[in-house]
């Protein structure tokens, strides 16, 4: 039974979820990092929200972990690439709590514009200032939204409601969903400068970090008001302390810091600085959705393969993860078999996928099949990584989808690698038994199973060959388990594909290799 830690404050709903699902469940919260080192390794998947840090040094100790699930949307608290290279999928809940959050940012804008609660501190206290809490009506002004993602488009839906004017700056917001939303699309630069409110939802990222500084604020109307639920380092709270120091920002309500939880910060204390302990989140509704996902999310992984939100992986969904765990096994197969066979750097790699298996999901096998080329060359790889990994070094992966069969199979993949020297290609199926088959190597017909020990021979076909290599093998004591032939043509090339029970040493591979007609022989291990 696979086992899940749930780290952070996350509803009851996820740990009835987990129960019912056959998974079982340890809630543990507030573990110091050490803490959670020493305990990592005894779990298949890791539940959190934002207090739990998924840094390098837990990844390392996650000797077992599968799947980190985030109940909620941002992900800057785990270390992806780290999380990535080890196979690890990483998942969010990418809407459950955007709803509540886009609601707390009005709520935030709400309270800046009327100072609503410097008022009700002051009335609780018994001042009665009334004309100290002169606000700002938020009709017809101009709210500037950073990042019109899902939340800062739900924020401008409400802003519109409010019958605000809305502009957004988001470099992926198309024209026509910009048209759709009813909100004009702008440069940064054009935001700060027409804004009289302005909220951040994007992530945080390199590009985003900071992308509220002293410069950022110079350009912005004086007496702008500022809203940031989104992440703490998006704004830079020296410079903005400076700025509402000289009331060039009349005011700030910020959820997010740049540390948290944030116990000192230099802006607490100031008069037209709003705070919440980021509560964005925080409603019973968002909190109920997150952990029912994301608790359904880690379940479905762990049990059936399937994949929902993951950052670092393709989605697979619970229906096609058992039609699919075949043609994953091809796939990684055709990769092993062209990677074993691959000495020099790979420049191309190209993945037809023809008949039934071009309707299925691709980028799933494409990765599958990068994970077997890339496993026999590079030490640590998987199927979570391989397409980073590919990436990083230059090769050009490219998928080529056919949905009508050319040839005999009903649904045929090939995987073709080109190299500095030479383009090497192997397809390949999966028979009504659900096994995989090679039917091609080099454009040469045959039909395969591939078995933990083969012996892969190029030679020329000649007769006498078959017979002088059965006695090598024979002569060393080694099974021919099964034995698979391929030609070009009657005299030509021709492959020999061997299935044998043992391992095949150096010596027998010498022995073949010096057998007349021989090309090449090599050991291959599946
Ligand atoms: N305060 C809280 O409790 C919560 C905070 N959040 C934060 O809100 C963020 C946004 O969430 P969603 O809207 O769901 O994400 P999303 O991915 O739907 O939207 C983010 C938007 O930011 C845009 N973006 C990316 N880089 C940008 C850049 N350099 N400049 C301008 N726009 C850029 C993207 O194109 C995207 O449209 C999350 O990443 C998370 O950090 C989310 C939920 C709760
Ligand atoms: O879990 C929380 O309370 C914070 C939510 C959040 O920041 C997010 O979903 O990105």
């Amino acid at each position: 039974m696979p086992k899940v830690l749930i780290s952070d404050k996350l509803s009851p709903a996820a740990i009835d979820i987990f129960k019912q699902r056959g998974v079982e469940v340890d809630v543990k919260t507030g573990l110091e990092r050490d803490e959670l080192i020493k305990i990592i390794d005894q779990y298949d998947g890791l539940a959190i929200r934002s207090a739990t840090k998924v840094t390098q040094p837990v990844i390392d100790a996650a000797k077992n972990l599968k799947v980190v699930g985030r109940a909620g949307i941002g992900v800057d608290n785990v270390d992806i690439p780290a999380a990535t290279a080890k196979g690890i999928i990483v998942m969010n809940t990418p809407f459950g709590n955007s709803i509540t959050t886009a609601e707390h940012a009005i709520a935030m804008m709400m309270a800046l514009a009327r100072d609503i609660p410097q008022a009700n501190a002051s009335t609780h206290a018994g001042k009665w200032e009334k004309s100290k809490f002169m606000g700002v009506e938020v009709t017809a002004k101009t709210l500037g939204i950073i990042g019109c993602g899902n939340i800062g488009s739900i924020v401008a839906d409400r802003a519109l409601g409010l019958r605000m004017k809305v502009v957004a700056f988001d470099p992926f917001l198309t024209p026509e969903r910009a048209q759709d939303l009813g909100v004009g699309k702008v440069e940064l630069d054009e935001l700060l400068t027409r804004a009289d409110f302005i909220t951040l939802h994007t992530p945080l990222t390199d590009k985003t970090r900071n992308i509220i500084d002293a410069n950022a604020i110079a350009k912005m109307k004086d007496g702008v008001r500022i809203v940031n639920c989104a992440r703490g380092g998006l704004v830079v709270e020296a410079d903005l302390k400076a700025a509402l120091e000289s009331g060039k920002v009349a005011g700030a309500a910020l959820d997010v810091f740049e540390e948290e939880p944030a116990k000192e910060n230099p802006l607490f204390g100031m008069e037209n600085v709003i705070c919440t302990p980021h509560l964005g989140a925080s409603t019973s509704e968002a909190q109920e959705n997150v952990a029912l996902q994301v608790a359904e999310q880690i379940a479905d992984y762990l049990l059936t393969g399937a994949v929902t939100n993951a950052i670092n992986m393709p989605s697979i969904s619970a229906d096609e993860a058992p039609k699919l765990s075949p043609f994953v096994k091809l796939a990684d197969l055709l990769g092993s078999f062209a990677g074993q066979l691959t000495e020099t750097g790979i420049e191309s790699v190209t993945l037809e996928y023809e008949g039934e298996v071009a309707g299925m999901n691709t980028r799933a096998l494409t990765n599958a099949a990068l994970c077997g080329l890339l496993k026999p060359l590079l030490a640590d790889v998987n199927v979570v990584s391989a397409p980073v990994l590919a990436k990083q070094r230059d090769i050009n992966v490219e998928e080529v989808k056919r949905e009508e069969p050319r040839g005999v199979y009903e649904t045929y993949m090939r995987l073709t690698v080109k190299t500095e020297r030479q383009e090497r290609s192997v397809a390949g199926t999966v028979f009504s038994d659900g096994k995989p088959r090679l039917i091609q190597v080099k454009g040469m017909n045959m039909e395969a199973e591939l078995g933990p020990h083969m012996l892969y021979v190029t030679n020329e076909d000649k007769p006498g060959f078959i017979g002088a290599l059965g006695s090598v093998l024979g002569n060393a004591g080694v099974n021919i388990a099964n034995f698979n032939l391929g030609r070009t043509g009657a005299g030509a090339d021709a492959i020999a594909l061997i299935e044998v029970d043992q391992e095949v040493t150096e010596d027998v591979l010498k022995a073949v290799n010096e057998l007349p007609h021989v090309r090449q022989a090599k050991a291959l291990k599946f």
